[in-house]
């Protein structure tokens, strides 16, 4: 193996993107197509909390939530395994900074879509009142952020969970 293949086998592979974009789908599937450990920061964050994500929301509010998330996500980025980021991670100015000079996959997806999708899985705070219209109004303010921290970009409307993995793993090939 050469010296650039062990220094990418070492860091951690990332997917950022909207909710209802497929980065925990996806995460799941590359880590483990790769053989790889899958991080879903959400996930961790509710593991440690010892609830839920929207419930950390009602209890403690947002500010509270996205210290935890900026410091979660900083910390989990050290390890060299398939990484779901929280759709407003990139919010953070640190965890942006953190993100430069890694392999960042931005999962695209239209606020239709995203809207069919995360309307059919359980509660989560943007999923709260009008799906769709809080779904445009995120995709907007966050569309350029994604596109800041992103070294590829993959289209995931009309493709399933496992197209947009083999997608990935052609990119993390070639
Ligand atoms: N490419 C895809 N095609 C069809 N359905 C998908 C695709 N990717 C994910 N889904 C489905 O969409 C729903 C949301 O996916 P997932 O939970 O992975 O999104 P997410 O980006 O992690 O959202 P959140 O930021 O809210 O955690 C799930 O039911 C999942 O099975
Ligand atoms: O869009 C958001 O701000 C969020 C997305 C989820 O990944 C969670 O991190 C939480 O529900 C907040
Ligand atoms: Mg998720």
């Amino acid at each position: 193996m050469t010296d650039t293949a062990r220094a990418i086998e070492d860091q951690a592979i990332v997917l950022v993107g909207a909710s209802g974009s497929g980065t925990s789908t996806v995460g799941r599937l590359l880590a483990a197509e790769l053989g790889r450990e899958h991080l879903d920061v959400d996930a961790v964050i509710a593991q440690r909390a010892g609830k839920s994500v929207p419930d950390i929301f009602i209890d403690d509010g947002e500010a509270a939530f996205r210290a935890i998330e900026e410091s979660t996500t900083i910390e989990l980025l050290e390890r060299p395994a398939v990484l779901s980021l929280g759709s407003g991670a990139v919010l953070s100015e640190s965890v942006r900074a953190a993100l430069r000079g890694r392999q960042v996959f931005w999962l695209q997806v239209s606020a239709g879509t995203a809207a069919e999708r995360v309307g059919l899985t359980a509660a989560r705070p943007v999923g709260f009142g009008n799906v769709r219209g809080r779904l445009i109004q995120l995709l907007n303010l966050r569309a350029p952020l994604y596109a800041e921290v992103a070294t590829s970009s993959v289209a995931t409307d009309d493709h399933t969970a496992d197209e947009v993995v083999g997608r990935i793993l052609e990119r993390l090939g070639g």
